[in-house]
């Protein structure tokens, strides 16, 4: 057994079309609206992806096509993180409450975690959000550092 951490880096490419995650706990949920509202154009420009309840405001209020998957109390967080370790996600933008516990806190923080071992651009308010969505690297092919999975299963299974 070698050190507990990926022991090189690999590079992954993002493309200029970039698949973005939006999630807003409830509590954040009429911000989430409002700031999506100012970037209407932009984020029409991308594919966008949701869980459940904050994928259908979003499709409701504004007609934005976002695919919706579970509610993040029924694994919605899951399922975003699953994007992400799949190399499939490419901007988190959530919006979490940090006034109201969640009962599907666990599931919150292994997003968390996921979205910063992957090296994932992540925005936890509106002003991180606008600061990644005004980025020149939105609209453009990035190349970014992101562990080596293979050397990883390859250091640990000798
Ligand atoms: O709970 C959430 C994220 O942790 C968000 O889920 P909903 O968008 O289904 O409300």
């Amino acid at each position: 057994m070698t050190d507990a951490r990926p022991p090189r880096q690999a590079v992954r490419t993002l493309q200029a079309r970039k698949r973005i995650a939006l999630i807003a706990h409830d509590g954040k949920k009429t911000e989430m609206l409002e700031w999506a509202t100012r970037w209407q154009d932009t984020l029409g420009q991308h594919t966008l992806i949701g869980t459940g309840t904050t994928a259908g405001r979003l499709k409701k209020a504004l007609g934005l096509e976002v695919e919706g998957l579970m509610s993040g109390p029924l694994g919605g967080d899951q399922q975003i993180g699953a994007r992400i370790a799949e190399q499939k996600l490419d901007v988190l933008i959530f919006f979490w409450d940090p006034f109201a516990p969640q009962p599907h806190d666990p599931d919150v923080k292994a997003l968390l975690r996921l979205a910063a071992l992957w090296n994932v651009p992540i925005a936890s308010n509106a002003a991180s959000a606008d600061f990644l969505l005004s980025s020149p690297y939105l609209n453009e092919r990035y190349e970014m550092a992101i562990p080596d999975a293979a050397a990883w299963a390859q250091a640990r299974s000798q």
